[in-house]
This record gives C-alpha cells, sequence and structure tokens, in this order.
C-alpha cells in the first residue's frame, strides 16, 4: 500500500492530498466553500457542503492518482478549528449552518463571561482567552436561538463537532461520534492539564454534556470508511487540528521549535514539549498533535487577519488579479513609502484581542501609490507575526533559532525576507509548504506502521529556501514602532458609544 490521504478542510476549500512513503505530494484535488456572511460580523459554511466538497475531492484524487482502496494505507483528518456544527444524532441533519471561527456574533456573551469573572478560570483549565473565536458560545448561541434547540440536546438528541468530528461522523455513517486533543482543546469546554470535557464550564454555558464527543490521541486507528464511500475499508489513522498539524508537519516536537503558518489568518505555534506553559503575554496554550500516552503542549498565536489582506486587495479593492500578483505590486516601490495598514478588518486577536478594532491605513501622502499600499499590506502580515513572537519569547524566556514557514502565503519571497528582517531570525521554508496536510498524513501513517517513528518522518522534512535577516537592528526597531503607533490608533474604533 504505497500512499496515505490526508484530508484537509480549510475555511476557503477542501483539498485531498495523496503522499507517498518519501512524504512527496503524487495528487491533489480541491473544492472551494462557499462564504456566507449573513450579519456584520457572522461568518458560516453549510456543513452539508462541507461535506460533499470534501467527499468530492476524494473521488477526485483516486481517479487522478489511478488508485484502488487497496492502496491508500491510511486516511489522516485535518481541519479548520473552533468552527462549530450542532446536528440531530437521528438525521444526521445538522439544526444550523457551520458557525465559523471568525464570526464574532457572541462577543456579547464573552463579554458576560468575563464579567462573572470566567477569565482566571478558563485560562487556567483551557489555556485559552474568553473569545468568539473559540466553539463553547458558538454552541450555546445555537442552543439559545434554534427554535426546540436547548430541549432536544437536553435530551440527548444532539451532537457538537467540529469539522473533524462532522467529517468522522459523515465518513463512518455516523458510527463515530470522536473528536481529537487538538480540537477540544479549541472549544473553551477541555480542560488541558486534565485532558478531559469542564463540567464547571459546560455548566456556566449551559451546555450538556451529552452532546459533546469522545476525545481521544491524534494518531491512532479511529474507525474505517463506510461501505458505500469511495475509499471503504481505509483506516482513518490521525485527527488533528490544521494548526498543530501543520506544527507536526513541520516536525517542531521539541520545546523551543516553532512554525508559521500563513493562510487567511497566521497561526504561530511554538512547542513547549510534555510542559503546558501558561502565558503571561496574552498568547493562548494549546494541546499539540499526541502521537503517544502523554499530552504535548504548544503555545500558540492567531491572527485573525493574514492572506485575507491580500484577498482584499484582489477582490475588494481589485488592484491585482491573483494574490501572488502582490509580490511583483510591492517590488515596484523600494519600500513603503511611510505607508502603515493595520488589517483589524475583523477585529484584532493575539495579543490585542479587541473586537472592536477596525482596519486603518495611516501615513497616506500624494505620493502614496497601489505599491505602497501591497507594500504595506505584505508588512502588516509580518508585523502581526512578529508582535506574536515577540510575547512567545517573553513567555518562554528564549528566543526561538529559526522560524518554520507554510500555508499560501510562503510562496511570497519578498514577505518571507520583510519576516526575517523584522524579526532579525532566519525563516526557513520546506520544500514541502502543504504542511498541514503532510502533518495529517504523518499521524495517519504513524498509527498504521506506514511509518515507523518521529525519527523516521523528521529525516524527509528538507528546506526548500531560507530567508536571513539583512535589515539593520535599528532600522527594524523604528519600522516596529511605527506599527505598533498605527495598531494603537485602530483599537476600539467600532465599540458601543
Ligand atoms: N503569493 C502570495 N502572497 C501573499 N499571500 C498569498 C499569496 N498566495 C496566496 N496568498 C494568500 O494565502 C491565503 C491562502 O492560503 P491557504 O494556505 O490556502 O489558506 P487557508 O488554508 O486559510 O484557506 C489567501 O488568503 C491568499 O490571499
Ligand atoms: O483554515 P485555515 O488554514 O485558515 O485555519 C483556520 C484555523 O484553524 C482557525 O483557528
Amino acid at each position: 500500500m504505497p500512499y496515505v490521504l490526508a484530508l484537509d478542510e480549510g475555511t476557503t476549500s477542501a483539498r485531498a492530498i495523496l503522499f507517498d512513503v518519501e512524504g512527496k505530494i503524487v495528487a491533489v484535488a480541491q473544492h472551494e466553500i462557499t462564504q456566507s456572511y449573513p450579519q456584520s460580523g457572522w461568518v458560516e459554511h453549510d456543513p452539508l457542503e462541507i461535506w460533499s466538497a470534501q467527499i468530492g475531492t476524494v473521488s477526485e484524487v483516486i481517479a487522478r492518482a489511478q488508485i484502488r482502496p487497496s492502496d491508500v494505507a491510511a486516511i489522516g483528518i485535518t481541519n479548520q478549528r473552533e468552527t462549530t456544527v450542532v446536528w440531530n444524532r437521528q438525521t444526521g441533519q445538522p439544526i444550523y449552518p457551520a458557525i465559523v471561527w471568525q464570526d464574532r456574533r457572541t462577543a456579547p456573551l464573552c463579554e458576560t463571561l468575563r464579567q462573572r469573572g470566567l477569565a482566571d478560570i478558563v485560562r487556567e483549565k483551557t489555556g485559552l482567552v474568553i473569545d468568539s473565536y473559540f466553539s463553547g458560545t458558538k454552541i450555546a448561541w445555537i442552543l439559545d436561538h434554534v427554535p426546540g434547540a436547548r430541549a432536544a440536546a437536553e435530551r440527548g438528541e444532539l451532537a457538537f463537532g467540529t469539522i473533524d468530528t462532522w467529517l468522522l461522523w459523515k465518513l463512518t455513517d455516523g458510527k463515530l461520534h470522536v473528536t481529537d486533543v487538538t480540537n477540544a482543546s479549541r472549544t473553551m469546554l477541555y480542560d488541558i492539564t486534565r485532558g478531559c470535557w469542564d463540567d464547571q464550564l459546560l455548566a456556566e454555558l449551559q451546555i450538556p454534556r451529552s452532546m459533546l464527543p469522545e476525545v481521544k490521541p491524534s494518531s491512532l486507528v479511529y474507525g474505517e470508511v463506510a461501505p458505500h464511500l469511495p475509499l471503504a475499508g481505509v483506516p482513518i489513522g490521525g485527527v488533528a487540528g490544521d494548526q498543530q498539524a501543520a506544527l507536526f508537519g513541520q516536525m517542531c516536537v521539541r520545546p523551543g521549535m516553532a512554525k508559521n503558518t500563513y493562510g487567511t489568518g497566521c497561526f504561530l505555534l511554538r512547542s513547549t514539549g510534555t510542559a503546558a506553559l501558561m502565558s503571561q503575554h496574552k498568547m493562548l496554550t494549546t494541546l499539540a498533535a499526541q502521537t503517544g500516552e502523554s499530552l504535548e503542549y504548544a503555545l500558540e498565536g492567531s491572527v485573525f487577519i493574514g492572506g485575507a489582506i491580500v484577498q482584499w486587495l484582489r477582490d475588494g479593492l481589485k488592484l491585482i488579479r491573483s494574490s501572488s500578483e502582490v509580490e511583483s505590486l510591492a517590488q515596484t516601490e523600494r519600500d513603503n513609502g511611510g505607508l502603515y495598514l493595520v488589517p483589524a478588518l475583523a477585529g484584532l486577536g493575539a495579543p490585542h484581542w479587541d473586537p472592536h478594532a477596525r482596519g486603518l491605513m495611516i501615513g497616506i501622502s500624494r505620493g502614496t501609490s497601489a505599491g505602497h499600499i501591497a507594500r504595506a499590506a505584505l508588512e502588516s502580515i509580518a508585523f502581526q507575526v512578529a508582535d506574536l513572537l515577540d510575547a512567545m519569547n517573553a513567555d518562554a524566556r528564549e528566543p526561538i533559532a529559526e522560524l518554520r514557514v507554510d500555508g499560501g502565503g510562503s510562496a511570497n519571497n519578498l514577505l518571507l525576507q520583510f519576516q526575517a528582517d523584522i524579526l532579525g531570525v532566519r525563516v526557513v521554508r520546506p520544500a514541502v509548504i502543504e504542511t498541514t496536510a503532510l502533518g495529517a498524513a504523518y499521524l495517519a501513517g504513524l498509527a498504521t506502521g506506514f511509518w515507523t517513528s518521529r525519527e523516521d518522518i523528521a529525516a524527509q522534512w528538507q528546506v526548500d529556501r531560507a530567508f536571513e535577516p539583512l535589515m539593520s537592528r535599528v532600522h527594524a526597531w523604528e519600522k516596529r514602532q511605527r506599527w505598533a503607533d498605527a495598531v494603537e490608533r485602530s483599537k476600539r474604533w467600532e465599540e458601543p458609544r
């Protein structure tokens, strides 16, 4: 059996990627996911569309690579995290659209939780800050707003799942209602040191425990694909949230190793091994992929708008026709011309956690060009990552030696050079930038003996290109000061007055 298949259900698309035993990509299929914005600050997906898109990619990849089920040793699942689906166990029908991680509708409920003095409890138990980003308040919102939902939940008729759980349910025809530790750690309901759902937090949000999936390690044979589906009988051997899967795919498994993924958002994760380091600087503590007996942890900084600002230049401002064009447009100018763009389009995530911040551009002059805007947009991605890394270094009291990078935006050389310059740290892009899918494949392959050990896998990791810092530290510091000033001006803009 020469292959492992990764199913990567991201925010904007579902992908199926087939890997061989050397960790090389053999075939890819991708389907876009429709984004719905029914109200300001709301973001929804259709769970049935997610399922049909994902299973469609499986059929496509099989056809493209001309393989049979017996050629696939295992399937690994990785997913956009926190996005919340609630469905009826009997009918298998979702009772409401999936509320996406970016959705801010539960900000008022989060404020109430803070006023009830729960911030420290949430942090100690879950490693998270109270924010509408996480699943807990999204589940509560569905129970409060869908007629009859709370009563049905109390009768045990409803199931909650993040996207991994939803796909596992569908792939096994309703046999499995499970999740893995990484996804559980993003719900704001899971005690990450005891390794269990937390009754106090469930009570605070009035969520019946019967709705929750069973929680398992990330590398394990969960079950097999149902008989009527493509790849029937193939074992599902790995499940992890996409950022933890990328951390694993980058083989950042020793304390102090870190990766940043430049996708729609930016997600910087730093392994802390078996120690659950609680941040003093508004970073999150989260569970890393579990491959053995012990729980492993990471510090995480999440930025909501990363590559999405490039999409805005493309779709909103129409300055470019494709995301990759942003690099050549930015190269038309030597520098940002004094222009700073704060991409707080959906508020600010870590380390600011300000849902009321909004985007701004400052420093506009008569000489400001489209090239400056492109440059300021790319720089804003790098500045946000630098803010995260500073906070993490302060928590871990040790700077990282290098930053491994992946995700769609990591194809951009100008961005990565600026990232290295502003951080003063080497930035390394691996040969395979689909590290999210690769991580899920590794987890599944480890569970089924396709790969034998972490060492076996680590030997496959290869550098495509390393970016060394070239900018003077004084110049970098000056730029960081200007950026910090711009960020302050973007805060609290949409605060109720
Ligand atoms: N060359 C590029 N430079 C900067 N950003 C890019 C580039 N190519 C793609 N992107 C951005 O990367 C994001 C897509 O990355 P991807 O890893 O596929 O995201 P996701 O998994 O969040 O859907 C988009 O927001 C896109 O605008
Ligand atoms: O789908 P992505 O790659 O933008 O990742 C989404 C994250 O998992 C949200 O926490």
